[in-house]
């Protein structure tokens, strides 16, 4: 079917084509009391049909006067002809026993007639009324297509968009705190990735499901499309609130999910915009709170952030220095800081790990939190990295040439570097170049690094390992912890990753993850570090629990190499007071 002007032109089974007027379907849904969506159903084939009908009808429905007429005809004959002639009349007997007969004929036939067409008509009201119920059927489904999601069965944007906006326009009078939370999935797409999209797609079900469960009936909750979701907190007796209800949001959608024998686990990170204090229109909300929402992940994912006017400012950095990220590669415009693993018997200095930063001429340090992802998407982390290596390379050898003893610099692998066919012979060059033995590098990945492709990154992997790297599988309780991964990769290392530490002094399910990853890792051969250690209390309860090493700002934070040299002269630290 195609769409000329005002005209929906049907290809019908002859091949020809008969323009039929476009009909338009305004859908009022009685749920939610609003005017629905306007759409153009085909409705040509229905309509056809019962015009084509009508004619026949039309032309049937003039069938039964014939014999009638006929009928009258005879009669009239009959009259006359009594009135010309002697009834006894011998001749004309036969003559009007034949008029008779026909008549009897005549009548039969017209009352045939008029039964088919009783007939006709009871089939094509019955026709009639089955085709209106279609129709409302088609209406119906129309509307349910426009105005919900699919998978989850919450309205979409579009009616989201008008059912929040009339709500809101009615808060204006009422004055009531109105809070529009906007919820993105942590590490949606590595499931997705990883598991397969139908496994994401009933994951996305039983967000919805677990989203709906934990609101009001007055709440509004939409799926926006992929793993965004937004709800409108319409009853609130304070803006406090909202935290709660966000914090319960958290809770209810981190319980595991069992879909398809796997439990799988995610999170969502919320943004938060409360009207009419961050926004009048719903847009605004909606552009503020999807802001708060970055910052939630920025700030660590599966937790909440309210709106924030400074966070405009952080955007439109954003936006710049994505424009100026290309020239800063070519202007050599990075630097490494390290950052020094402890070791928890002897606090001995074992490694340091080499973390980019982009030295901007106007900004000042700005961290990979802000550009590696950018890089990522754009194809430029390759650069980057290679960059990286180089760099991290050159430096070991300047130490090295000022007699200084190095212990192995650890540098982050990004997915799609790890990927890159080139990715093996750059490393291997560039440490053939300076001439020091390849233990002195070590190489972090996480387990985004294997999803999408396993083999390509597994033989790079070994190779690497082949030549004396160690390999350390970072971010370690984030992810899927695969303990296949650990199995077919040639994983020295495990870095259980800095969220399971800020906890661990609590006795909750922290410090239990950390206990068995820590048995986990001794039973396998791995040494096992622990991120982001910031207290001596975390320090003294990874000790006990059996803890390799540790990285954080507890000992030293990520510093530029030349603050470097005099701890590796040291090669040890003390426990801070
Ligand atoms: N592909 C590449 N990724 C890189 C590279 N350099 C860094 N990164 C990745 O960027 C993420 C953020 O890094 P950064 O801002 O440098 O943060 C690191 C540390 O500063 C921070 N850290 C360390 N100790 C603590 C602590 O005690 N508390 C606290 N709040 N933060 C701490 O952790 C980051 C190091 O994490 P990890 O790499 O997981 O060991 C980060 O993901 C980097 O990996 C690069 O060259 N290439």
């Amino acid at each position: 079917m195609q769409h000329r002007g005002n005209t929906v032109v049907r290809y019908c089974g002859s091949g020809h084509c008969r323009p039929i007027p476009k009909i338009r379907l305004t859908v009022t849904q009685p749920r939610t009391g609003t005017s629905g969506q306007t759409q153009h159903a085909d409705a040509c084939a229905p309509l056809a049909g019962t015009v084509v009908r009508n004619a026949q009808l039309r032309w049937t429905g003039l069938l039964p006067w014939i014999p009638l007429v006929l009928m009258l005809l005879v009669v009239l004959m009959n009259m006359s002809s009594c009135a010309t002639l002697p009834c006894e009349d011998t001749w004309a007997s036969p003559v009007l026993n034949t008029l008779h007969a026909l008549l009897a004929i005549a009548l039969a036939f017209g009352i045939g007639q008029l039964k088919q067409m009783h007939q006709a008509a009871v089939t094509a009201l019955r026709d009639q009324t089955v085709h209106s119920r279609q129709l409302q059927a088609d209406k119906e489904a129309v509307y349910e297509l426009a105005s919900h999601d699919a998978l989850t069965k919450l309205p979409n944007r579009r009616l989201f968009t008008e059912l929040a906006s009339s709500h809101l326009s009615r808060a204006r009078r009422n004055h009531g705190p109105q809070v529009l939370l906007f919820l993105d999935l942590d590490r949606f797409k590595l499931i997705n990735d990883s598991l397969g999209h139908h496994i994401g797609d009933l994951l996305l079900q039983a967000v919805g499901s677990r989203l709906t469960e934990s609101l009001r009936e007055s709440d509004i909750a939409a799926r926006l499309g992929g793993d965004e979701f937004v709800v409108l907190l319409t009853e609130l007796d304070s803006i406090e609130d909202a935290a709660k209800v966000a914090r319960k949001l958290i809770d209810a959608i981190a319980r595991p999910y069992l879909i398809d024998n796997q439990e799988i686990e995610t999170r969502p990170s919320i943004g938060i915009a409360v009207h009419p204090r961050d926004g009048l229109q719903l847009e605004l909300l909606m552009q503020h709170a999807d802001a708060a929402m970055y910052e939630a992940k920025r700030a660590g994912r599966g937790c909440f952030r309210f709106y924030d006017p400074s966070l405009n400012a952080r955007s439109a950095l954003h936006l710049e220095l994505s424009a100026r990220f290309r020239r800063a590669i070519l202007s050599d415009e990075f630097v490494l800081h390290y950052q020094p693993r402890i070791s928890l018997s002897g606090y001995r200095v074992t490694s340091l790990e080499a973390l980019i930063r982009w030295q901007h001429p106007e900004r000042g340090l700005v961290f990979p939190g802000e550009f590696i992802d950018y890089a990522e998407q754009e194809g430029l982390v390759i650069e980057l990295g290679n960059w990286v290596v180089r760099e991290a390379c050159r430096q070991i050898a300047e130490w090295l040439a000022a007699g200084v003893e190095v212990v192995p610099v650890a540098i982050n692998i990004s997915p799609k570097q790890l990927r890159d066919q080139g990715f093996v012979d750059v490393i291997r060059e560039t440490v053939t170049h300076y001439g020091f033995p390849a233990s002195l590098l070590e190489l972090e990945i996480t387990e985004r690094c294997v999803v999408e492709d396993f083999e390509r990154p597994r033989q790079a992997l070994e190779t690497l390992s082949a030549l004396g790297m160690k390999i350390a599988l970072d971010d370690y309780g984030t992810g899927f912890s695969s303990l296949s991964y650990l199995k077919r990769l040639p994983i020295d290392i495990i870095k259980i990753d800095r969220s399971f530490i800020s906890d661990i002094r609590q006795q909750g399910n922290d410090a239990a993850i950390v206990a068995s990853t820590i048995a986990l890792g001794h039973n396998l051969g791995l040494t096992v570090i622990a991120e982001g250690v910031e207290t001596r209390e975390q320090l003294m309860h990874l000790r006990i629990a059996g803890c390799d090493e540790v990285q954080g700002y507890y000992f030293h934070k990520p510093a530029a190499a030349a603050s470097m040299v005099e701890l590796l002269r040291s090669g040890t630290m003390a426990e801070q007071a």
